[in-house]
């Protein structure tokens, strides 16, 4: 699909490093603006490509839009950590519990560590005046006597900025996490029936030609240091109403402070042959499930002489 919409009858691979999807034009009922509407055995699935009608359906109508899929005979049951507190649990049953419970923990590392591996990435392997002029807002701001801190955060708008641009062109959830519809309801005439899997084309939503100018190109000036610019990106990232991501402070402040620390004291270069050439490999995401992941590369981290000496800080 050549820019990551999806339309009828046709086989998508959204990225190289996003699940496949074929969408048979026999189960296709219609396409109505930014929405597909699809009855697949019996299971109806609504693709959003816009980001201006996933707030509509998805923020506005949260109550209606906030249900997660899941089978018809499914019941509600304690959450494993209760299950585990309240039972007498053999220690080898209470170890397996609480790797499970880990696992939560674990998507947010791992979305978390995407997009601080896609920072290095690109601050890396792209060019070399964004990544200065990152740093040069940090010796301004912070100086060469202290590591940055997320009290710098505000006056740290173009750091903030390459983070984003990161996160525009390779989210961690390139199709967000599925919605499930708890009732019917229409939108502009076009009637979407209860239990309908709603799932957020967010891979195209952050490269939209209507809201990003040339979106193919890591530019993160585009978002003039401006906040109200950048939530065009964080907001659809962090995903829809009720269901919002609740790590998303969280997250926002560890990659802060992962990528500024770095930037701070540490040059990051391309990767060289035994004669100096550079060497830049492919962006390496990867991944056939719901999250993407960075692969590994190969960059050259050089501390700088006028912080070296903060890295015993760290
Ligand atoms: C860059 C980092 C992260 C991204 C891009 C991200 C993105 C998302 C998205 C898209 C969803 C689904 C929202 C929806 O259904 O509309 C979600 C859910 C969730 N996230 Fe994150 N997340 C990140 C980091 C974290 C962290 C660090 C934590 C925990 C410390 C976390 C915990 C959760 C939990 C528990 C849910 C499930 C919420 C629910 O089902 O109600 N996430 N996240």
């Amino acid at each position: 699909m050549p820019d990551g919409r999806f339309q009828s009858g046709k086989r998508y691979t959204v990225h190289r490093y996003t699940p496949t999807i074929s969408i048979a034009p026999i189960y296709l009922t219609m396409i109505v603006g930014n929405i597909i509407y699809l009855n697949v055995l019996g299971t109806p699935i609504v693709v959003i490509n816009s980001a201006s009608t996933a707030r509509d359906l998805m923020d506005k109508r949260s109550s209606i839009y906030s249900d997660r899929p899941r089978p018809d005979n499914e019941m509600v049951v304690p959450s494993i950590c209760s299950a585990a507190l309240s039972s007498n649990l053999s220690p080898e049953l209470e170890e397996q519990l609480s790797f499970a419970a880990f696992s939560a923990l674990a998507a947010g590392l791992d979305t978390v560590c995407h997009v601080d591996k896609s920072s290095t990435f690109h601050t890396s392997h792209d060019s070399p005046e964004i990544q200065a002029e990152a740093r040069a807002e940090i010796d301004s701001c912070v100086g060469n006597h202290r590591l940055p801190t997320l009290d710098d955060k505000d006056s740290l708008p173009f750091v903030r900025s390459v983070i984003t641009e990161v996160m525009r062109l390779y989210p961690p959830g390139p199709l967000g996490v599925p919605h499930s519809l708890q009732q019917d309801d229409v939108y502009n005439d076009m009637f979407l029936p209860k239990k309908s899997i709603i799932i957020p084309n967010v891979w195209y939503m952050l490269r939209d030609p209507e809201v990003f100018n040339k979106p193919e190109i890591f530019n993160p000036s585009r978002y003039e240091g401006l906040d109200s610019e950048m939530q065009k990106v964080t907001d659809p990232t962090f995903g829809f109403g009720r269901r919002v991501c609740p790590g998303r402070y969280f997250a926002e402040n560890t990659i802060f402070a992962i990528v500024a620390t770095l930037l701070a004291t540490c040059e990051i270069l391309p990767p060289s042959d035994s004669t100096g050439k550079e060497c830049k490999s492919e962006v390496p995401v990867a991944g056939t499930g719901a999250i993407a992941f960075y692969g590994p590369f190969e960059c050259i981290i050089k501390p700088r002489p006028e912080t070296s000496h903060l890295l015993g800080k760290l």
